[in-house]
């Protein structure tokens, strides 16, 4: 820990507090977490519902450390077994903070944000974030809509930003930091996520998965991490690639098992930029029938 943020630590108003991040799917919830942090910790995608764990992003500053919590979307589509988990992550994951970023679209809020609206707290300060406004043509626009927003909920602050493009994130910040409670850090400045990096691996595995498969494969594949070891400056990982059906199989595989190398380099460059380190990467694809809709599986599979 840097000696300012030491001495400033000791000083008696540090600040220290959890703050979820909840939204629908797709509204930008990984990519404002990323540029937070500054790293590449949460997976982003353009297919929705990518972010399946909890994942902490710890941003400290010298007067605070913010704790991030970022949330899966709501499934809408698949309602099997895995989706009621996730969606109880949700709940779970804003019960326990100190204060909640509602992540919406500018000029966009449908049925979706409205369902996510409900189940939120009234006892949690909840700041209504409006993103991609790098997006809106006729900015005037913006104002009547935060007014109409205004009136839907006791929102502790309202902020128009851009995740994507960092605009607004201080101000975001400023608008947080008075509801941490004042509080000595409880995690060392350079940890910058409290999962392992057996989980974090799983998560740059299934993000190629994301980015390189066609729409209906990835939702009904898992990564699970047999071996991980740490030997001198090479991490060994070996990963398996759960699919439902055999001819999944022979799509994430690819013609002479194109597919499946691009998606274990492009993963294993991810994790050495990451971890700092060079990466040993065996991915394998295994089918396990019906494992989306089977708890002991998924209790295995670290899902609680
Ligand atoms: N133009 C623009 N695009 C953005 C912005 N923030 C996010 N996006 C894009 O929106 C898409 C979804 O972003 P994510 O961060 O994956 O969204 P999410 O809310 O975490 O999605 P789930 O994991 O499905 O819940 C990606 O293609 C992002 O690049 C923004 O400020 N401006």
């Amino acid at each position: 820990m840097n000696a300012e943020i030491k001495n400033s630590m000791d000083a008696k108003h540090f600040r220290t507090g959890y703050i979820a991040i909840v939204g629908r799917p797709n509204v930008g919830k990984s990519t404002l977490l990323n540029h937070l942090i500054q790293q590449k910790i949460s997976i982003t995608s353009k297919k929705a519902q990518t972010t399946r764990h909890r994942i902490h992003g710890i941003l400290t500053d010298t007067q605070s450390q913010f704790i991030f919590v970022d949330t899966p979307g709501f499934q809408m589509r698949y309602r099997n077994q895995l989706n009621q988990i996730m969606n109880r992550v949700v709940t779970q994951s804003v019960r326990d903070v100190d204060a909640i970023l509602f992540v919406i679209e500018a000029r966009r809020f449908d049925e979706r944000d409205e369902q996510v609206l409900k189940l939120l707290p009234t006892n949690i300060p909840v700041i209504l974030v409006i993103n991609k406004v790098d997006r809106l043509e006729k900015k005037h626009q913006l104002l009547p809509f935060m007014e109409n927003m205004a009136r839907k909920f006791g929102f502790a602050g309202i902020i128009p930003i851009s995740a994507a493009t960092g605009s607004q994130l201080p101000a975001l910040l400023e608008m947080v930091r008075p509801y941490l409670p004042e509080s000595p850090p409880l995690f060392d400045e350079d940890e910058i996520s409290d999962r392992s990096e057996r989980f974090l691996a799983a998560e740059m595995i299934r993000e190629k998965l994301f980015r390189l498969m066609g729409d209906e494969i990835p939702y009904s594949t898992s990564v699970v991490i047999d071996q991980f070891t740490i030997e001198g400056h090479l991490r060994k990982i070996f990963a398996c690639i759960l699919v439902e059906k055999a001819n999944q199989k022979a799509i994430v595989i690819g013609k002479q098992g194109e597919k499946l190398k691009l998606v274990a380099t492009q993963a294993r460059k991810d994790m050495e930029k990451l971890f700092g380190s060079k990466v040993y990467l065996e991915v394998w694809v295994k089918v396990k029938s019906g494992w989306a809709d089977d708890v002991n599986t998924l209790k295995n599979l670290g899902y609680e």
